[in-house]
């Protein structure tokens, strides 16, 4: 049965307001904000990092939030809600659906992931669970897990992709996805058009996530700047 807050977010913009410490607007006051603009906007969902900027942004708009908790451990690429540790953390904000890294790499302290879903599904089982896949390997494995959303988040961010866009090829890659994938999946990572968010909506995606094309300055001055110089 489809949930509700799949309903609610189907066919529309999810806005990711991420602001890591070394960023210029790192403040929950100020991705809250963010949020209210997005959703004024339209936006029917937000994407956050962290228990205090979700608790925030729980306290100023209403639509589903997807959380998550970003984590750098020594020696280990994987830095998105990657142990049980941040997962329960984040499931404990209420966030409708968590987020984690579901690539098939190692996990810091030798967690593995079918663990990690097996007592997280005992302990919030309304919790929707989104997999943030970067190789259809990823994709697959995840599927197997009986993750509830597929996401393309960190296609072109991992050794194995490194250098791909998600809109190269027409979306080849997001297409690919599609075709192997019986349930709702979100079209995340450099969506930073338009065009481009509608073209994947047009594919097929569930919803699509757009986050530095909206909420981070220097990405979008950079651009400014850039097509000035050249
Ligand atoms: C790879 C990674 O760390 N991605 C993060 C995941 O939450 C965020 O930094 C991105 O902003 C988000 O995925 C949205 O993507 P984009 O900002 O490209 O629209």
């Amino acid at each position: 049965m489809e949930s509700d807050v799949l309903k609610k977010i189907k066919g529309g913009l999810i806005v990711s307001c991420q602001a890591l410490k070394e960023e210029p607007l790192h403040s929950s006051f100020i991705m809250s904000r963010m949020a209210k603009a997005a959703v004024m906007s339209g936006a029917i969902g937000i994407r956050a990092n962290s228990v205090v900027d979700i608790q925030a942004i729980k306290d100023t708009v209403s639509v589903p939030v997807i959380g998550i908790l970003k984590n750098v451990y020594e020696g280990c690429s994987i830095f998105i809600t990657p142990t049980l540790k941040e997962v329960r953390r984040i499931c404990a904000t209420g966030a409708e659906i968590v987020a984690m890294d579901a690539t098939t790499r190692s996990r810091p302290n030798g967690e593995q992931l079918p663990e990690i879903i097996k007592v997280i599904r005992e302990e919030y089982p309304t919790t929707l669970l989104m997999a943030d896949c970067a190789t259809l390997e990823d994709v697959e494995y995840a599927l197997s897990l009986g993750f509830d959303i597929i996401g393309t988040t960190l296609y072109g961010y991992t050794e194995d992709t490194q250098g791909c866009d998600i809109s190269d090829d027409d979306f080849k890659h997001l297409k690919d996805v599609l075709e192997m994938v019986d349930r709702p999946v979100i079209a995340e990572g450099k969506i930073d058009t338009p065009e481009k968010a509608k073209r994947v909506l047009e594919l097929g995606c569930w919803s699509v996530v757009t986050g530095g094309a909206i909420t981070r300055p220097q990405e979008i001055a950079k651009k400014f700047v850039d097509a000035i110089n050249n």
